[in-house]
């Protein structure tokens, strides 16, 4: 990632060991567990006129609405995105996307569904399957390839996790469950899994790629969104967050590292590294410091409302451009921060996201949105989303406030910095250690 000055936070990566950890300027902690425009309608107006040029092609909404019927209920028996479960059932192939084995690609699946469907994932693919090439991204051990499908010719991203090291940072209930939650979740703004393999070495996670790059790196480039393109993205989060927490799943590691933009500008939540199913509290510290709610900086247990604090978080990261407990200190320091619980917020917030926000970054869970009475449905009906028109969102009708300059058609990974690649080999024989600690995949 490009070093974007002493004013903000590095891009964080985590740290998979029991204490705070640095790699690369990146930091992030992990402890296990038990504790320690638009229309009449309003429409988007505002294009990401900061950004740069070189970075944007931002539109200018001109089609975006965000209004028009009211939200959704979003509960979890009863909204459009309320879940269902549901045994195992045959895999299911993106609306626009295509399986990497073409014999694989199951029948198109509406979206705005929100059963449970458990794509069969296990053992699906081989190495043999792709070619490798260039990295996207790296992580705390291991690195995400741009693969191209040698059946399909279709270009697809592979989570690449080395074994031993996942097993040395005691990772292995938490890949074990980002593969499982991966397998389970079905929704336009989540990634898409469409199989898992081994060698002696390492895991393989085959997903979509996406191409438009990082929410982060745009973040960067735009210093900061203005309020109607903060609520777009935040929107869509808000969506996806609802429908995981009506799977019981916690998602826990929000932050705009994690959200990457498609070709045509909607967000895809990555990364399940600490993604878990928990029908009521749990207790792992993990997550990356600016982003922890304050219960879980002080080792209590927690539930799903983790999440509507981090999504507080973000949303004032898009709106000013850093995070509210930052203070260019160390980790001890933010965590400080988070408890003394003191936010400023500057003039130009909008008062509505302001009183969202301040909803949200509270640490009283008996006042925080998202748990209380109504559960999420407080968060999507709040006045700051007042114009979305939900039901459009989920269907991806809401034109993006800005569309990734992707060029090249699909592989091009322009978007993406550039990372060191892998020296080792991949698929070489060799004894296997650590199979046994991974037999879903
Ligand atoms: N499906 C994808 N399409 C395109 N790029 C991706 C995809 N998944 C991940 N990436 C890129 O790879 C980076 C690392 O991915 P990810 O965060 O899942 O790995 P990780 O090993 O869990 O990293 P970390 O240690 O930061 O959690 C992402 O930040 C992103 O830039």
């Amino acid at each position: 990632m490009p070093n974007i000055g002493s004013v903000f936070r590095s891009k964080k990566k985590k740290d998979k060991d029991e204490k705070s950890h640095k790699e690369n300027g990146h930091t992030d902690i992990i402890i296990e567990e038990p504790p320690v425009t638009s229309s009449t309608e309003g429409s988007i107006r505002q294009s990401l006129g900061s950004a740069p040029s070189t970075a944007t092609t931002a539109n200018s909404h001109t089609g975006g609405t965000l209004s028009g019927k009211p939200p959704p209920s979003p509960t979890a028996s009863s909204g459009p995105h309320a879940a269902k479960e549901e045994p195992m059932t045959t895999p299911a192939a993106p609306e626009s996307q295509t399986a990497p084995n073409a014999n694989a690609t199951g029948p198109g699946h509406n979206s705005q569904k929100t059963e449970t469907v458990y794509r069969a994932t296990k053992g699906k693919y081989t190495l043999s399957d792709f070619t490798f090439q260039r990295t996207l991204g790296t992580g705390s051990f291991g690195r995400v390839h741009l693969v191209q499908s040698k059946h399909n010719l279709r270009f697809y991203a592979v989570k690449v996790l080395k074994k031993a090291q996942v097993v040395k940072m005691k990772q292995v209930e938490h890949t074990n469950d980002e593969r499982r939650m991966l397998q389970r979740v079905k929704h336009p703004f989540l990634i898409t899994l469409w199989g898992t393999f081994q060698d002696s070495k390492n895991l393989y996670m085959v997903m979509d790629f996406i191409e438009g790059g990082e929410l982060f790196s745009l973040l960067r480039k735009s210093q900061r969104f203005p309020n109607p393109v903060a609520k777009f993205y935040a929107a869509e989060v808000a969506l996806a967050l609802d429908y995981l927490h009506s799977l019981n799943i916690i998602y826990r590691d929000l932050k705009p590292e994690n959200l990457l933009l498609d070709r045509h500008g909607h967000l895809k939540i990555t990364d399940f590294g600490f993604a878990k199913e928990v029908p009521d509290i749990t207790w792992t510290l993990c997550g990356t410091p600016d982003y922890l709610a304050p219960e879980v900086v002080a080792s209590k247990g927690y539930n799903k409302s983790v999440d509507w604090w981090s999504l507080g978080i973000l949303i004032f990261e898009m709106l000013c451009g850093y995070t509210p407990f930052w203070d260019g200190g160390s980790p001890m320091k933010i965590y400080e921060n988070i408890l003394r619980g003191k936010v400023k917020y500057p003039a130009y917030i909008h008062p509505d996201a302001m009183d969202l926000l301040q909803q949200l970054i509270t640490p009283d869970l008996t006042k925080r949105l998202g748990n209380l009475y109504h559960g999420s449905r407080s968060v999507l009906e709040h006045a700051w989303f007042a114009e979305v028109n939900w039901e459009r969102l989920l269907s991806k009708q809401i034109e993006p406030p800005y569309v990734p300059p992707v060029r090249g058609g699909i592989g091009d990974a322009s978007l993406f910095d550039k990372y060191p690649e892998e020296t080792e080999e991949y698929g070489k024989d060799g004894p296997d250690q650590y199979g046994h600690f991974f037999t879903d995949f």
